[in-house]
């Protein structure tokens, strides 16, 4: 069996993807396991106009943005994640390839204990945040991996005390990645390039990837470069961040390659 891909679909983008996009992906979903991950930001917002409140983000010590999540907040994503995964499946069974859904707090995606203290704004104040740094993944439970066929991740996650809750994307599609072997990990998103002094950046060992996080990714941004450094360091081979078609990012014409190593 040819080695699994998984394709992380950026919520900020997912109802821009154009035919020709998902005509490409069907093609490669054809010849691989596909695993998509999907992520939910701007349906939310569309959702609620809560969700563009800037209270609703918080940050950790390390300075990772984090949804502040209640159990209000997980219906909602529920809410938008089904209608997001009906359009998925519909689109890539329209082309030939079986979907199957999975929701990664069914046994896929298990979490640690969450933090209590968490930065709003410029204030650090404790409270409850349904959001655990992923453990495990137990990719047994993705049984059907095969070309033709396709997972369709919802990145929530289970805790240690069986409470549901929710966790970032982008290192949820790494995690992901890491527990398949998968060898590429293509982050689809609302911009063709990592960008570094303005300029759009073609390929990028993870050192100064992880440099450059730390210096001046902001936002979404940051996430996907701390989650490529996991990503690697679980063995993935290499990891692409941009918007075009995934046979595009994958042959290296257009957006942004991350690799382990300087030389590959
Ligand atoms: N250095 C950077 N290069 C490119 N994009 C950046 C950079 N820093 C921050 N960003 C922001 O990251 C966003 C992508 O992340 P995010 O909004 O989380 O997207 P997604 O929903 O696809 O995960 C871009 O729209 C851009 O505004
Ligand atoms: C803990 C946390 O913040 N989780 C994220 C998960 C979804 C996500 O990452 O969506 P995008 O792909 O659109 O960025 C959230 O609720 O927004």
């Amino acid at each position: 069996m040819s080695r699994p891909i998984v394709v992380k679909l950026g919520g900020s983008c997912l109802d821009d993807l154009a035919g020709e996009w998902w005509n490409d992906l069907a093609v490669h979903a054809a010849d691989h396991p596909l695993i998509l991950v999907h992520g939910w930001s701007k349906p939310l917002r569309e959702l609620s106009s809560r969700y563009s409140d800037p209270s609703a983000i918080l940050r950790d010590r390390y300075g990772n943005q984090s949804r502040w999540t209640t159990p209000d907040v997980l219906d909602d994503i529920k809410t938008v994640s089904t209608v997001m995964a009906d359009d998925v499946i519909a689109r890539l069974e329209h082309r030939g390839i079986t979907v199957e859904r999975v929701l990664g707090s069914d046994g896929l995606v298990h979490a640690g204990q969450g933090e209590r203290w968490w930065w709003q704004g410029k204030q650090l104040v404790e409270l409850e945040n349904l959001v655990g740094p992923i453990t495990k993944v137990d990719a047994s439970v993705l049984k059907n991996l095969r070309a033709g066929h396709a997972y369709l991740v919802t990145p929530l996650a289970r805790n240690e005390a069986g409470q549901e809750v929710n966790t970032d994307a982008d290192r949820a599609a790494a995690a992901i990645a890491g527990a398949v072997g998968a060898d590429d990990l293509v982050l689809v998103t609302d911009v063709s390039h990592l960008l570094i002094d303005d300029e759009p950046v073609a390929r990028i060992d993870a050192e100064a990837a992880a440099a450059f996080r730390d210096r001046g990714a902001r936002g979404g941004m940051r996430k996907k470069l701390r989650a490529a450094g996991e990503a690697l360091e679980h063995g993935v081979r290499e990891v692409v961040i941009g918007s075009a078609p995934v046979s595009d990012l994958l042959a290296g014409r257009t957006g942004t390659v991350i690799t382990r190593d300087k030389e590959q």
